[in-house]
């Protein structure tokens, strides 16, 4: 019998995925990792000793050992650190989808691995299906509304290979009320939200705390106009448009970020439109591919997802080089910003992910 090491953060979704793995016969134990303490004290509350308690009180009621696992040197080094270079040289980085791979399925299996567990379990929305000579896939969950596959898409066959996802077939009301028949301690919490590491911070003062003001010009990109000054390109993302701080002085119209030009360090603008220069792009360059088994042939049509959330589009696929490909899309895509992930799929079977290095 194949021993799992369920990751508990607290929330209903492990804790619904450990009562399964439970019924299901494993031999199971829970375990919150402590990835993150407010320690700089910045605003905003930072819940991570409620979600211990909630934690341990659903392994109470599972009658399962539980443990706290402290990871706080590695998520410091493997995704603070990235964060911050991330937004410091000008790109938008993906902490949650880097989390899934470096210390999720990274770290922490590593441990799970040298404690003597077979897998390790967590409570995302996704599913395994075992393939031909019991080669694993991950495939998209059940809920369209919550399925997580976005962020498992920088995961490695060999991470693959040692992953559980109990609750991927269930939608989210199955989950609760499965919670509260089997009255978990938490069957009522609230989903969390946000950037896994910092609670319910804002990101903008999160990076206020690390990543010193730098202030330069907002140009309107048409006509080079200077609108007004930004405190920080890190503060923006193209598609943004909230924020900016620059009225449109016009009916229904608005502002939106479109670029960011390090070298003068300007904010890029333009009015919201599909003919804004650079809010859409057919093309684009990704490198640092990582794909979860067999890499697509060259020159391939497949899916992708451009960013959590939006649904799959037809796209081609080419190879450039060894490490980067050409992604171009049938439709234009909105807002892709350097340094995201996009998400490769065949139909609902993720096949991987790369970052963003050059948008159009
Ligand atoms: N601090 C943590 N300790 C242990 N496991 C964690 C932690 N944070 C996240 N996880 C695991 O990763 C999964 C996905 O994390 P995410 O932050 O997306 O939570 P979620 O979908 O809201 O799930 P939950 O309801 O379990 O919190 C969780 O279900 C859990 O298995």
């Amino acid at each position: 019998m194949k021993k799992i090491l369920v990751a508990m953060s607290g929330g209903v979704d492990s804790a619904v995925a450990a009562l399964l793995l439970k019924e299901q016969g494993f031999q199971i134990e829970g375990a919150y990792m402590k990835n993150w303490i407010n320690e700089d004290e910045i605003l905003g509350d930072c819940p991570w000793q409620q979600d211990i308690e909630d934690a341990s009180a659903v392994a109470e009621a599972l009658g399962i050992p539980f443990r706290v696992v402290n990871l706080m040197q590695e998520y410091r080094s493997r995704i603070v650190d990235y964060l911050l270079a991330g937004y410091q040289s000008g790109i938008t980085p993906n902490p949650d989808v880097m989390c899934n791979r470096e210390i999720k399925f990274g770290v922490f299996l590593d441990y799970a691995i040298d404690n003597g567990f077979d897998e390790v379990a967590t409570g995302h929305y996704a599913q395994i299906r075992e393939d031909e000579g019991a080669r694993r896939s991950i495939i998209e969950g059940a809920d369209p509304n919550k399925d997580q596959t976005y962020f498992l898409a920088m995961m490695r066959p060999d991470q693959v290979a040692r992953a559980r996802f109990p609750v991927g077939h269930l939608l989210k009301p199955e989950l609760r009320e499965i919670a509260q028949k089997a009255n978990l301690p938490n069957a009522r919490k609230k989903d969390s939200q946000g950037i896994c590491f910092i609670g319910n911070i804002k990101m903008s003062d999160f990076l206020r705390e690390y990543v010193p003001d730098r202030p330069g010009p907002i140009i309107r990109a048409e006509d080079d106009k200077l609108l007004g000054e930004h405190r920080g390109l890190h503060y923006f993302t193209i598609g943004q448009r909230r924020g900016i701080g620059i009225p449109s002085n016009a009916d229904n119209e608005f502002y939106v970020v479109v670029g960011k030009d390090q070298e003068r360090n300007a904010l890029l603008v333009s009015f919201e439109a599909p003919t804004a220069p650079g809010l859409y792009s057919s093309r684009c360059e990704v490198s640092d591919l990582s794909f979860t088994g067999e890499p697509p042939s060259d020159d391939c049509k497949l899916e992708a997802k451009v960013r959590y959330r939006d649904p799959r589009v037809p796209i081609r696929f080419k190879r450039l080089t060894e490490d980067t490909v050409e992604i171009t899309f049938e439709q234009p895509q909105r807002a892709l910003a350097l340094g995201q992930i996009i998400a490769l799929y065949d139909g609902t079977k993720l096949l991987g992910g790369g970052v963003y290095t050059q948008i159009g």
